[in-house]
């Protein structure tokens, strides 16, 4: 590796053992970033029009090696961007190959070796006629002897690990087998988001007042972890993966310990080599005794943190300079921290060695650092917060004491403080306390204060009708939301609540009255409106401020309804602002932004880019959700912020169900159906301006991840509802975006038929905000037109946004789906409590800034919802 910065164009060359997955992974980064893709085999029996083992059998290795060489220098020094290139894996054997492959990954950076376990692949080789057999060795010693020869070219590595993948016919890749791969796609697409820069997971704000936490997995294999892994994430940040305590430090072994860490878990991970002298259990590594094996090994094993993608590698200061050097001069998009662990105890906060010790670790311009002392006693922990004052900024500084008189500085530490957790096998260094004991502790000590949430329900609906519908939601869904937040907050340690908010006054529709609703969040917000001034900002020290936390609606809220006036909003997401609607409001600490009035939508590119859900990161211009965490900093001037959170749900569950078969390319095509501001008729459907901005946060998910032709069908062909669907969505993105409001659902057939040049392609992402109980209320014998037809044959996606049980088998667009899925197209359905959940997880972490514990949460909707769809059931029934 020689530069650190690369052109995120650079070409993609995979190289790795026969049957890894090369072909594989190539075929589904070529479609995800829409460029051609090489494979040399392919090439070669192209031009030989034979095949490799043919060839190989009638002519020998050598012509074979001979002929697979001069390919390999015809497309590699022609192609350095924009292409994805496959080799032959024994394309290292030959040495002019290895230079060349060197070369290519020194100037364009992208030449990643793929590995997978040695048992599935030799068995798929063995049962495969298309391999030449190896010469004089087994494929096992080939393996062996060609592993050093892959890492000596490569810039990056990544591990496939094996799924179980369905037979199928010879040469027919059924949809199963399609989705089997996606765990496969979904890894490699981190890997190479995070090697182009296009979302490196990085925690967001460290430094700032967030606080944020680091978890030792202190475990000597991660396998063991995997069942804990939802239990051991519970609020925290980064996993620290201690290199030190692993059973194994072969290279090929910590690769498959990260890429199981990362199957499992979407945090980053902090790379740990702790050195005994740091209280590890690596060697001692020192210029002065370590021989120069030993400080090759060492810094080889560092160098391969790079190799792997590894979020952030930690670095002991008085390792060998030489390899400090390297590490930074190679990180890339590696944050690269510098530690100091004194197990000692002479290390003294006040003393000015200290200081001298932190000016030379910042000398060397790390990303992170941390200081480890020992306390002695509790004012031990006074002076290290008094030498940490402004110094915890830039970079930002981890500073704990170890030892059980320590264990408050770990509470007071902001930035990544290292926690324990009861269900590890040992806490990494003493004093180490967990997540729920430090929110405890923060709580008692006043440096949490404790909030109440919101939510904004009308008074009692008479809701006569057996049909569910959206517009009641509002009511009836509020207990199982309710439920489930409260169990998120609780696992979490957080003294919080969430409520329901009954108001006074409805609207004779049953819509929120907003003016009412605003007078009483202000109440709530300042005890009473003195302190808020006409834009919505409010100087704090009312009697409830340190309580209120801010509120949700299970109806997004129109934006155009006065909506920002009435309830006080003195920020407003970008997000919402381009959607137009609010289901979720925060307090927040009031930062003037200068794009506040500018709504404008961030371009993105189709395919890979598009899924940041590790559920971490905010967004730095999005107060809602960077300062939604429990903050020691009282703040004197906050006002409310205003997000949506439906889109992002929507987005996660497109994400989570689409195969890597149906990348999004620009040609892709989604279908919104809308019941309008008309309903429908013979049905409770008048869900109005609720659907519509239900609608408007689908069109959104769909754009951000790429989805640029889309097309929206109002019931009773309501036009009007229509355009306010797609207002300020068309032309966007230079004219890229286009909407479409379409009058019948025959339309979508008749254009997709003709051969026109231009046309658009059958969706294959169907998303209906329509009450699904009117698809077959409807009069016409198929519900609302809706048919198999409207189905792609690439397959797809199909969310029903309405919240009917799945068991209730109301929804025919589910059905439909299922049917296509029956005849072999692969068409997932996702119920509408997919994206509720996925909503609640959404609203806990721009309230609490953390992951929401998801495991309970939805165990706990699920069982209140089963309530809710039995008093349905009986409410049907009479
Ligand atoms: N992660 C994986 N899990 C299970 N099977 C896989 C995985 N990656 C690839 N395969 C299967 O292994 C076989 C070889 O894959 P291929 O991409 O052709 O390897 P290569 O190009 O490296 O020789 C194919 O049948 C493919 O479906
Ligand atoms: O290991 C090898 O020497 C070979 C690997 C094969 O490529 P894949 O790794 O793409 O299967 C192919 O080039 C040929 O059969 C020789």
């Amino acid at each position: 590796m020689s530069q650190n910065v690369l052109d995120r164009n650079g070409s993609i060359v995979l190289i790795g053992m026969r049957g890894v997955g090369k072909t594989t992974l190539g075929t589904i980064a070529s479609k995800a970033l829409n460029w051609p893709f090489y494979d040399s085999d392919l090439i070669f029996e192209e031009r030989q029009k034979v095949s490799v083992a043919h060839f190989i059998h009638t002519h020998g290795w050598d012509l074979f090696r001979r002929i697979e060489s001069d390919i390999l220098y015809d497309i590699l020094p022609s192609n350095p961007k924009g292409k994805v290139i496959a080799c032959g894996g024994g394309i290292i054997e030959l040495e002019r190959n290895r230079t060349l492959l060197k070369k290519f990954r020194d100037e364009y950076g992208y030449v990643i070796h793929v590995l997978r376990e040695k048992e599935p692949v030799l068995a798929y080789l063995q049962s495969s006629p298309a391999y030449p057999p190896f010469l004089h060795e087994t494929a096992i010693e080939a393996w062996d002897r060609r592993a050093t020869f892959f890492r000596e070219c490569c810039s990056y590595e990544f591990v496939s690990l094996t799924v179980p993948i369905p037979q199928g016919r010879e040469g027919i890749i059924t949809p199963d087998q399609t989705l089997a791969l996606k765990p496969v796609e979904t890894d490699f697409f981190r890997l190479l988001r995070f090697i182009h820069g296009v979302d490196t997971n990085k925690v967001l704000g460290l430094g700032g007042p967030r606080r944020s936490y680091i978890l030792s997995l202190t475990f000597d294999d991660i396998r063991k972890a995997i069942p804990l892994l939802e239990d051991l994430s519970l609020g925290i940040d980064v996993w620290e993966l201690r290199v030190d305590l692993l059973a194994e430090w072969d290279l090929t072994f910590i690769s498959f310990q990260v890429a199981t860490l990362r199957h499992h878990s979407t945090l980053p991970i902090l790379f740990t080599l702790r050195t005994r002298g740091h209280g590890g259990r690596y060697p001692d590594v020192t210029p002065e005794l370590s021989d120069s094996a030993s400080i090759e090994r060492h810094a080889q094993l560092l160098q391969h943190a790079l190799h792997l993608g590894i979020e952030y590698v930690d670095i002991q200061f008085g390792a060998p300079e030489s390899t400090m050097r390297s590490l930074l001069q190679h990180k890339r998009n590696s944050s690269i921290l510098t530690s100091y662990t004194d197990w000692s105890g002479k290390l003294n906060w006040n003393h000015p060695q200290t200081r001298v010790l932190y000016e030379s670790m910042r000398g060397w311009n790390p990303d992170l650092m941390m200081i480890v002392g020992v306390a002695k006693t509790f004012e031990d922990n006074m002076a290290l917060r008094q030498f940490v004052g402004d110094r915890r900024i830039h970079p930002p500084l981890i500073a704990v004491n170890m030892g059980p008189e320590g264990k408050i500085s770990r509470v007071l530490n902001p930035t990544l403080s290292p926690l324990s957790h009861p269900l590890l096998p040992r806490p990494a260094a003493p004093g180490q306390v967990s997540f729920y004991e430090a929110q405890t502790i923060l709580y008692l000590t006043g440096l949490l204060p404790p909030k109440t949430f919101y939510l904004l329900g009308t008074p009692k609906l008479r809701n006569t009708s057996s049909i569910p519908t959206i517009t009641i939601t509002t009511t009836t869904m509020s207990a199982p939301t309710i439920h489930a937040i409260n169990t998120a907050f609780q696992t979490l340690g957080l003294p919080y609540t969430y409520q329901k908010f009954e108001l006074e006054k409805a609207h004779e529709n049953g819509q929120l009255d907003l003016e009412d609703v605003g007078r009483r969040l202000r109440e709530q917000m300042y005890g009473g409106g003195p302190h808020v001034g006409e834009d919505g900002v409010g100087t704090g020290g009312g009697s409830n401020t340190h309580t209120f936390g801010g509120a949700s609606s299970s109806v997004p809220l129109p934006l155009q309804e006065g909506i920002t006036k009435h309830l006080g909003l003195g920020h407003v997401t970008r997000h919402a602002r381009i959607i137009g609607a609010v289901d979720i409001i925060t307090v927040v600490p009031y930062t003037p932004l200068p794009s506040a009035t500018s709504a404008t939508i961030p371009t993105v590119v189709a395919g890979y880019c598009t899924s940041n859900s590790n559920g971490h990161g905010h967004p730095q211009t999005d107060p809602a959700s960077s300062f939604g965490g429990p903050t020691n900093t009282t703040t004197t001037v906050t006002t409310l912020s205003g997000d949506n959170t439906a889109w992002r749900a929507i987005k996660s569950c497109l994400l989570r169900s689409l195969t890597p078969s149906n990348i999004i390319t620009k040609e892709t095509t989604a279908l919104v159906l809308v019941s309008g501001r008309g309903g429908i008729k013979g049905t409770m459907a008048t869900s109005g301006s609720g659907s519509i901005a239900s609608a408007r946060g689908a069109v959104y998910a769909l754009y951000l991840i790429g989805v640029v032709r889309i097309w929206i069908w109002v019931c009773n062909n309501d036009v009007k509802s229509g355009e306010d669907v797609s207002r300020g969505f068309e032309g966007v993105d230079g004219g890229l975006l286009k909407v479409r409001v379409v009058q019948d659902l025959g339309e979508i057939l008749r254009e997709t038929k003709q051969g026109e040049r231009d046309r658009w392609a059958l969706p294959t992402m169907i998303i209906s905000a329509i009450p699904s109980s009117s698809f077959s209320d409807h009069s016409s014998g198929n519900g609302l037109g809706l048919q198999l037809e409207h189905f792609s044959d690439a397959g797809g996606v199909a969310i029903d946004l309405d919240l009917a049980s799945p068991s209730s088998g109301h929804s025919d667009l589910l059905k439909l789906a299922k049917e296509k899925r029956d005849r072999g197209v692969l068409w997932a359905g996702v119920e509408g409590i997919e994206v509720l959940l996925e909503q609640v997880y959404e609203q806990c972490r721009i309230w609490t800034g953390r992951r929401a514990p998801k495991n309970k949460v939805r165990k706990r909707m699920m069982t209140e919802y089963e309530e809710v769809w039995r008093s349905w059931r009986s409410l049907r029934e009479g």
